[in-house]
C-alpha cells in the first residue's frame, strides 16, 4: 500500500458505499461530525431512503453536539460506484453482508479509490483475509465494525487481515478516533471480532430458551434490560463479575461459581478452568480495576446503576436524589411498567 495521502486529521471527504441501516447510519455520524459525504447505493429508492434516515437521526446528533459547519446539506449522492469514491479521503463500506460481494465490492473499490487511501467495511463478522482475495491492493482494507446505530453507538472494532499493512490499521484507528468514535483496535483476527462474539453467545443461548419454550422473547429481553444491561452500559462483565465474589474479587467469583460453568444453565461448550484461565481472570480484573478498591467499583456501580435509570426514565429525580434511592429502585420500575 502506497502511504496515505493525508493524515486522520487532515480528512475532509468520506464515500460510504452502501446505504442502508449502516452505511446510511454512517453518513448521518460523518455528516454530524463535519465532513463532507459522499454515498452509492445501488437500490433505486436508496437516496430518498438515505436522506429520510439523515433527516431522523439529526435531532438526536443536534442534542448530542455537531461539529462545526456539521449539515445534511453536505450529503451528496454519486451516480456510480466509481464517483463516490474517485476523491475520497477514507472509504467505508457498508454493503450487504455476503462474503461473494464483498469479495468483488471491495476489489472495485480497491481500483477506484486514490492509491494509498484506506477502504474499511462494516462486516459484522467475515475476516478481511476472506474479503481482500479479489483487491489488487489489499494492504489498504481494513475492517472497522460499527454498532447499530453508528451515530450514536461509539464503538468500532478495528482489525486487518493476512495482507493488510499495519499502517492501514493504525490509519484507520487514528481516523475512527479523530471521528468521534471509541475504537477497539484487535492484534488479531477473530470471526465475529470481539463484541458479536460476545453477542452472539448470549443470542445463541435466547434462541435455544425460545425454541424450547423455556422463556419468552419478553422475559428474555426484559432479563437484560431490569438486569446484567444496566451494570453493562458502563461495566464489562469481567469487572461486573468481579463484584459478584465480594472482597474476594474474580478469584472468590471463580472458585465460588466457577464449577457451575459446566451446569446445565447453558448449551454451549465450556472452556477448562484450569489454572492459567483462572490467573488470566484475575490478572485481567486487577488491571481493569486499576487502583480502584472494590468499595470504590461497587460505589462506581451503584452510581452507574441509579444514572442509567435516570436516563431512560426509569427513575424519578427526587427519588434518585435522596439518600434512600437505592431500595426504591426496584418498586419504581415496577410502578412505571
Ligand atoms: N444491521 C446491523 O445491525 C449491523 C450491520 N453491520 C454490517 O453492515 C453491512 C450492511 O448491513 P445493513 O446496513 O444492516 O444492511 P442493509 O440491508 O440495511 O443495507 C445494505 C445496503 O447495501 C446496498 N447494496 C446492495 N448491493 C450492493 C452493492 N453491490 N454495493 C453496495 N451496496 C449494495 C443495498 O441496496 C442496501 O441499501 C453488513 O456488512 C453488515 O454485516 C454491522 C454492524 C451492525
Ligand atoms: C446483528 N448484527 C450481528 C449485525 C449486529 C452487529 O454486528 C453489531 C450490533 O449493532 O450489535
Amino acid at each position: 500500500m502506497p502511504s496515505s495521502p493525508c493524515a486522520p486529521e487532515e480528512v475532509r471527504r468520506v464515500a460510504c458505499v452502501g446505504a442502508g441501516v449502516i452505511g446510511g447510519g454512517w453518513v448521518a455520524h460523518f455528516l454530524a461530525r463535519g465532513y463532507d459525504v459522499t454515498a452509492w447505493d445501488p437500490a433505486p429508492d436508496a437516496e430518498e431512503k438515505l436522506r429520510r434516515l439523515v433527516d431522523a437521526a439529526w435531532p438526536a446528533l443536534t442534542q448530542i453536539g455537531l461539529a462545526d459547519g456539521a449539515s445534511p446539506d453536505r450529503l451528496t449522492v454519486a451516480a456510480t460506484v466509481e464517483e463516490a469514491v474517485a476523491d475520497a479521503q477514507f472509504v467505508q463500506e457498508s454493503a450487504p453482508e455476503k462474503l461473494e460481494l464483498k469479495r468483488s465490492l471491495l476489489a472495485r473499490l480497491d481500483a477506484a479509490a486514490p492509491p494509498g487511501v484506506v477502504i474499511a467495511s462494516s462486516t459484522s463478522g467475515y475476516p478481511m483475509t476472506d474479503m481482500q482475495t479479489e483487491a489488487a491492493d489489499p494492504g489498504r482494507l481494513v475492517v472497522g465494525h460499527p454498532f447499530n446505530p453508528p451515530y450514536l453507538i461509539p464503538l468500532v472494532e478495528v482489525v486487518g487481515g493476512e495482507k493488510t499493512d499495519a499502517a492501514a490499521v493504525e490509519w484507520a484507528s487514528r481516523f475512527y478516533k479523530v471521528a468521534g468514535k471509541s475504537v477497539i483496535t484487535m492484534e488479531r483476527e477473530l470471526p465475529g471480532f470481539i463484541a458479536n462474539r460476545l453477542q452472539e453467545a448470549l443470542w445463541r443461548e435466547a434462541l435455544h430458551m425460545v425454541a424450547n419454550g423455556e422463556a419468552t422473547v419478553k422475559e428474555i429481553d426484559d432479563s437484560i434490560t431490569e438486569g446484567p444491561g444496566l451494570r453493562w452500559a458502563f461495566m464489562g462483565p469481567c469487572l461486573t463479575f468481579a463484584l459478584a465474589g465480594g472482597e474476594g474479587g474474580m478469584g472468590h467469583m471463580l472458585d465460588h461459581f466457577g464449577p457451575s460453568l459446566k451446569s446445565p444453565w447453558t448449551r454451549l461448550e465450556a472452556p477448562e478452568l484450569d489454572d492459567t484461565l483462572r490467573a488470566a481472570m484475575v490478572d485481567g480484573c486487577d488491571e481493569a480495576a486499576g487502583s480502584r478498591t472494590i468499595a470504590q467499583l461497587v460505589a462506581e456501580r451503584d452510581q452507574g446503576v441509579i444514572d442509567v435509570l435516570r436516563a431512560t426514565g426509569r427513575l424519578p429525580r427526587q427519588r434518585a436524589e435522596g439518600t434512600d434511592a437505592i431500595p426504591h429502585t426496584p418498586s419504581t420500575m415496577g410502578d412505571e411498567k
